[in-house]
This record gives C-alpha cells, structure tokens and sequence, in this order.
C-alpha cells in the first residue's frame, strides 16, 4: 500500500525572541502559519527491516541527516516497529530558506507512518515526538496557525489571517538557522514585535493591520550578513506589496498582497533578479 501526505510551508507573521536559554536555545514568541506550497510524500512499506529515502532534487541528504528519514526512525523506535519504509520527498519548498520545508516533511512522516502502520498515535503525542527532531516540527504537525511559545513547540491554535496573496522570493544563498540565532542579542534587543496587536488584527481580519504589525527580530542579523536580503525586502515594497517580511531566519521574503491585479508586476520585477518566486495563497 502507497500513502500521500503533503508537507505544506510555514511563514512567520512574527518572530519574537525574549532571552538565550541555558540549554542554548532561545525562548521565542512567533505567530506562524502555513502556505500553499507543499512537498509531496509519498510512503510505502519494505518487506526488509530499513528506511530508504529517496527525492527527485540532489541537493538534500537522503541519508539519516534527513530529517523524514530521523522521524521514521524515531517512530519505529518509540513503537517498535520491525517494518521498513520508502519514503520519496517530492521537493517544492526551497532548502534552507526559513519555510520549515524538513520540519514539515518530518511532520508529514509522523503523520503518514501512524496512518501506513495503524499505530494510533494522538496527534499530541505525535506533535511530543516532532519536539524531538527540531523546534518547528509540532507546529507543521498540526498546522493551523498559532502562538509558538516555548523554543517553539508550545502551541496555542488562534484565528487564521484573513485570505491575501503571499509572494514568496528566495535569493540564492542559503542560511544556517544555528548561526543566525548564535549572532543575535537576544538580551540587547530595543524592539519587539507585538503578539498582542497581530493576534487582535486576525481575530477582527484587518488585512492592513496585519501587514502593519509584521515583525522579526532575526531580521537585522540576517540582513546584516546578506544584504541581498534587504534589497529584495525593498523591491518587494516599491513593487507594491502591502507587507514585507522575512521568514523566519530568512534568506525567504514573503509579501502580503490583498489585490490580485498587483501580481504580476511584483512577480516579473522580483524575478528580474530572484529566480526563486512563488506566488501562493495563505492554507486557512
Ligand atoms: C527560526 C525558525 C522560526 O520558525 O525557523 P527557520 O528559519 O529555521 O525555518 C525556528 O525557530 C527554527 O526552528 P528549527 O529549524 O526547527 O530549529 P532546530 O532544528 O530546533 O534548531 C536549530 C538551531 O537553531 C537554534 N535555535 C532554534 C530554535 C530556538 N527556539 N532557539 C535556538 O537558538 C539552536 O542553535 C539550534 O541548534
Ligand atoms: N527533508 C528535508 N528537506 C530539506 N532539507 C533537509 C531535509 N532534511 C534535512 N535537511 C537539511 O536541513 C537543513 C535546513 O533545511 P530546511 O528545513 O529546508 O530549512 P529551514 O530550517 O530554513 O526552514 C538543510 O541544510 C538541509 O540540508
């Protein structure tokens, strides 16, 4: 038997970052939600005892650096399964690029295995398992949007934005999330971005009020070591987007656009010099 799960892409509406932990990691505060670019998986038993990945891009680790392949392995550990799997990554979501793409692929792996296998895992329990293989891997198991508190795996699931066009623009380099969180100060951090103002802006729909509460503290570090990434964030805006933001710790740019006719220039200006543009809609 062959199953399907789709692993769907995350942006950051906001990404607050409160203090460095002791363990290392930082304690945030982010408004997250998915869009509609996906990697499709597709899942089949082995009759041998073993995990093969296998995905039509040679750019990612197919070996147990893959993190659908570490999530089957959890899985099988946890629940001891002595059964094998194929799993084929059908890649759509840029690599690196601050959009969760290996996140929601292990999260589609922890889905997708308790389905192919029966196990009748709670999607709780799935969402305790995904803390272990990365921080935003509980959110894409769930999906929705929601507050990420915690180092990211504390989920409160809040209202969706209202529906607008997302303009997705990723410049060629690509960004260590270890290395943009190790440069920030945390503790010297002068602004933060407002969960209360974004929350309300969802809850009324306010489409401008949600450009306007737009906000990421990783931001500054990220442009400061590309700022590439700047003059696209300024592109996108002189193009017309109402908002502009960076996902995550970037390089991805996404742009909110509520009016359908503004497309196709912010499309064919951005892609005068970013080869990497998507134009979406938000998964509500
Ligand atoms: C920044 C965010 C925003 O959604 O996403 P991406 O840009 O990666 O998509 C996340 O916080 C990334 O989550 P994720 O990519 O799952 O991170 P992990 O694998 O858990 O951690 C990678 C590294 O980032 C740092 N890290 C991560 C999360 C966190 N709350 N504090 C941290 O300091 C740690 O150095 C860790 O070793
Ligand atoms: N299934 C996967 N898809 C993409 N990248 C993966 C996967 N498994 C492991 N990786 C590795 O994880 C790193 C981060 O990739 P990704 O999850 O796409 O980015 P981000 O954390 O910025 O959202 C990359 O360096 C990539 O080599």
């Amino acid at each position: 038997m062959k199953i399907y799960e789709k692993a769907p892409a995350k942006i950051n509406l906001l990404l607050d970052v409160l203090r460095k932990r002791e363990d290392g990691y930082h304690e945030v505060e982010m408004i997250m939600t998915m869009v509609d670019l996906a990697d499709r998986l597709e899942m089949e038993e082995l009759p041998r005892d073993t995990i093969i990945i296998s995905s039509q891009v040679g750019y990612i680790p197919l070996d147990e650096k893959n993190l659908a392949f570490q999530a089957a392995r959890l899985i099988k550990e946890r629940y001891d399964v002595r059964k094998g799997v194929y799993i084929h990554l059908d890649k759509k979501i840029p690599v690196a690029a601050g959009l969760a793409g290996g996140s929601s692929d292990a999260a589609a792996t922890l889905r997708g295995l308790n389905r192919l296998w029966g196990l009748g895992i709670s999607e709780d329990e799935l969402c305790d398992l995904g803390a272990e293989l990365g921080s935003d891997v509980p959110f894409c198991v769930k999906g929705g949007t929601a507050i990420a508190r915690g180092r990211g795996e504390k989920l409160e699931h809040i209202d969706h934005p209202p529906q607008c066009w997302v303009v997705l623009a990723k410049p060629p380099i690509n960004v260590s999330t270890a290395d943009v969180y190790g440069k920030l100060r945390a503790n010297e951090l002068k602004e933060h971005p407002s969960i209360a103002n974004m929350r309300d802006a969802l809850a009324r729909g306010s489409f401008q009020d949600m450009c306007s509460g737009l906000g990421n503290v990783l931001e500054n570090v990220t442009l400061e070591l590309y700022p590439e990434v700047l003059q696209l964030k300024e592109s996108m805006l002189r193009l017309g987007a109402d908002g502009v933001l960076m996902s995550g710790s970037g390089p991805t740019v996404f742009g909110l656009v509520s009016k359908e006719a503004k497309l196709p220039r912010i499309y064919n200006g951005l892609r005068g010099f970013c080869k990497e543009v998507y134009v979406v809609r938000m998964l509500t």
